[in-house]
C-alpha cells in the first residue's frame, strides 16, 4: 500500500551556545520580565522577585551608564509594582513606553469601547481570566489548553468589532489584543534613537513567541539575542531558564555576583 509521504519532522532547537559575558560597557541591555527574569507563575500577580535582582538591575544599569529597559507585555503601572523606580521601560509590548521621565501611551478608545461589553453581550469561555491594560487586553487561559481555540476566536471576534487596527499576539496560555504595529522589535528599536542606548550593541533576552520580534531587530542591529527555554527561535544564544538568566545577569555584574539568584 502507498501512502502520502511523511511530512519533514520540524527542526530541532538551533544549536545555539550561552551568550557571552562580562558585559560590555557598550551594550544596551533589554530585558523581558515574566518567563526571563521572572518564574513563570499560574497567575501575573503570583510572580516572585528574587530579592536580589533590582540590585543587580541597578547595578547592571549604573555599568552600562543607564542603558537598560525592560521590555514587557506587561503595563508600565504592572511593571513598577514589580520592579519600582520608574526605570526605563517599554510596556504593553511596546505600546506604552517610558524613557527617562517622558512617558508615551497609545490611545486606546478601541478598548474603552470594548470592556463594558465583555461577559454582558459577548460571551466569555469558561476559565478565561481578562487582564485589561491601558493600552492592550489580555486573554489568559491558565491550566485550560483546550480553551486555546475558543479565546483565540474570541480575539478575533473582538479585533472584528473594534474601529482600530489590531493585532493578535500570542503567548504562554494567553492570547493579546494590541494595536497593530506595536511589537518588541519597535519598542527596542525606538530606544536605540535615543541617548545613553544610540551607538550601543543591543543585547535582548527573552522567553517567548513576543519575544521573537526583539530578536530579529537585536540580529539586525548586530547584537546579541538570547532565547530563555528550548523552543526554536531566531536568538542567536540560549539560556535554560529564569534563573540561568539571573546568575548570567549577576555575573555581568562581578560586585554583586551571587545576589539575585
Ligand atoms: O513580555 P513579558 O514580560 O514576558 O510579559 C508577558 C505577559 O506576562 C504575564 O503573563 C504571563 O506570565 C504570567 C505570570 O507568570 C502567567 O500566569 C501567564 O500565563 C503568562 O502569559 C502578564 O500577565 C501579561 O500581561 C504579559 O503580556
Amino acid at each position: 500500500m502507498t501512502g502520502l509521504p511523511l511530512p519533514p519532522p520540524p527542526p530541532p532547537p538551533r544549536p545555539v551556545g550561552p551568550p557571552p559575558g562580562p558585559a560590555e560597557a557598550d551594550w544596551a541591555l533589554f530585558l523581558d520580565i515574566d518567563g526571563t527574569l521572572l518564574d513563570l507563575a499560574p497567575r501575573p500577580e503570583a510572580v516572585v522577585v528574587p530579592p536580589g535582582l533590582a540590585p543587580t538591575l541597578d547595578s547592571l544599569s549604573r555599568h552600562l551608564s543607564g542603558a537598560l529597559a525592560l521590555v514587557s507585555g506587561r503595563s508600565l503601572a504592572g511593571i513598577d509594582d514589580l520592579f519600582p523606580g520608574r526605570r526605563d521601560a517599554a510596556g504593553s509590548h511596546g505600546a506604552e513606553w517610558r524613557h527617562a521621565s517622558r512617558v508615551c501611551t497609545l490611545p486606546a478608545d478601541w478598548l474603552a469601547g470594548l470592556l463594558p461589553r465583555l461577559g454582558r453581550d459577548i460571551a466569555l469561555p469558561p476559565g478565561l481570566r481578562l487582564e485589561p491594560k491601558p493600552c492592550a487586553l489580555a486573554l489568559h487561559y491558565p491550566r485550560h489548553p483546550a480553551a486555546e481555540p475558543q479565546a483565540r476566536r474570541l480575539a478575533e471576534h473582538l479585533a472584528a468589532l473594534s474601529p482600530a487596527r489590531l493585532r493578535l499576539l500570542a503567548g504562554k496560555q494567553v492570547i493579546e489584543l494590541l494595536p497593530d504595529g506595536i511589537d518588541k522589535g519597535r519598542a527596542i528599536e525606538r530606544f536605540l534613537t535615543l541617548p545613553p542606548y544610540a551607538g550601543r550593541r543591543p543585547v535582548f533576552v527573552g522567553d517567548d513567541r513576543t519575544d521573537e520580534d526583539g530578536f530579529a531587530a537585536v540580529n539586525r542591529w548586530d547584537g546579541i539575542s538570547v532565547k530563555v527555554g528550548p523552543e526554536p527561535t531566531t536568538a542567536r544564544h540560549r539560556l535554560a531558564s529564569p534563573a540561568e538568566v539571573r546568575h548570567w545577569l549577576a555575573a555581568l555584574a562581578p560586585s554583586v555576583a551571587g545576589e539575585s539568584a
